[in-house]
């Protein structure tokens, strides 16, 4: 890799933390090893996962979306692996462009390995994204913490979900040394986990283990898959009635607002915040690279 002079910036949605490489024109290599350093907290800059910046034209997983979205988000988990999605992403990457000056409030379109999604920047606000539908698999499945276990309801939002309610958020107990269990053969590439518990009407709180990352703050795409989940436990359903039905889900990190459109359109709007730029010392990354 070349180690000449790497630009970074690090950004949050509603706590779920990134580092972002802005790189236009594909020319960084990112390894996963690289991306695992980089998201350390002690050891590197620290985040639940990397935003690699890339013009879609430039990448070849995102050239055929080039005439749709000029920019692609390249997301990493924290551990270096690949994920379709990340909701939250989204929101910190536009409001990258919107810092960098790149684009302008308003609407914009990013390519990412979920497709293309619409992006909304309001005026001096928060950022909405039509996150695509929710597929709801059928089977359920079950899922084990500490020797505590609850059935689970699968939800695909390009990523894969497995949402369980439950009484209390607390017995889900230590998510960050003791990972949640779910059986490898329903999940044979893993899965983000949702711990739901209601807190009045359309109105939940969560926590998540998301895969590649450990316990986070927030997720975006885990968000939108317990508002769905929620709504059908509730019997609600947009395509049945034509009537839009918005969830509020408190998350660690803060709120996000998951809108379902009779469609099946799920709009996620919440905060995103850019809070530092540098330089990564071309030194230690050396050490990474060796
Ligand atoms: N935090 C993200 C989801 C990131 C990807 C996830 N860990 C996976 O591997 O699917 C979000 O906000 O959606």
């Amino acid at each position: 890799m070349s180690t000449s002079q790497i630009a970074f910036l690090k950004g949050h949605g509603t706590e779920n933390d990134f580092v972002i490489v802005p790189d236009p024109d594909d020319a960084v290599e990112l390894p996963a090893s690289v991306v695992a350093r980089l998201c350390d907290r002690r050891a590197g800059i620290g985040g639940d996962g990397l935003l690699h910046v890339v013009r879609s034209a430039a990448h070849p997983e995102a050239r055929a979306m080039a005439g749709e979205a000029e920019w692609f988000m390249d997301y990493r988990n924290a551990d270096g692996s690949i994920a379709e999605m990340c909701g939250n992403g989204v929101r910190v990457f536009a409001r990258y462009l919107q810092h960098a000056g790149l684009v302008d409030e308003g609407d914009l379109a990013v390519a990412t390995r979920g497709g293309v999604k619409k992006v909304h920047i309001a005026k001096g606000g928060d950022i909405t994204v039509s996150m695509g539908r929710a597929l709801l698999p059928g089977a359920g499945v079950t899922v084990t913490v500490d020797g505590r276990s609850w059935d689970a309801r699968n939800v695909n939002m390009g990523n894969p979900h497995a949402v369980a309610f439950v009484d209390d958020l607390a017995h889900a107990g230590e998510l960050r040394s003791v990972p949640p269990f779910t059986p490898a053969a329903v999940y044979p590439d893993g899965v983000n986990i949702e711990f739901v518990a209601d807190r009045g009407p359309r109105h939940v709180a969560m926590r998540v283990h998301e895969r590649g990352s450990g316990e986070t703050r927030s997720c975006g795409t885990g968000a939108c898959a317990v508002a769905v989940a929620a709504a059908r436990r509730d019997g609600a359903d947009p395509a049945q009635t034509g009537t839009p039905v918005t969830y509020r889900v408190d998350l660690p990190g803060g709120t996000l607002l998951i809108t379902e459109q009779p469609d099946g359109e799920i709009e996620m709007t919440g905060a995103a915040v850019i809070v530092a730029e540098g330089m990564i010392d071309p030194a230690w990354l050396e050490t990474v690279t060796g």
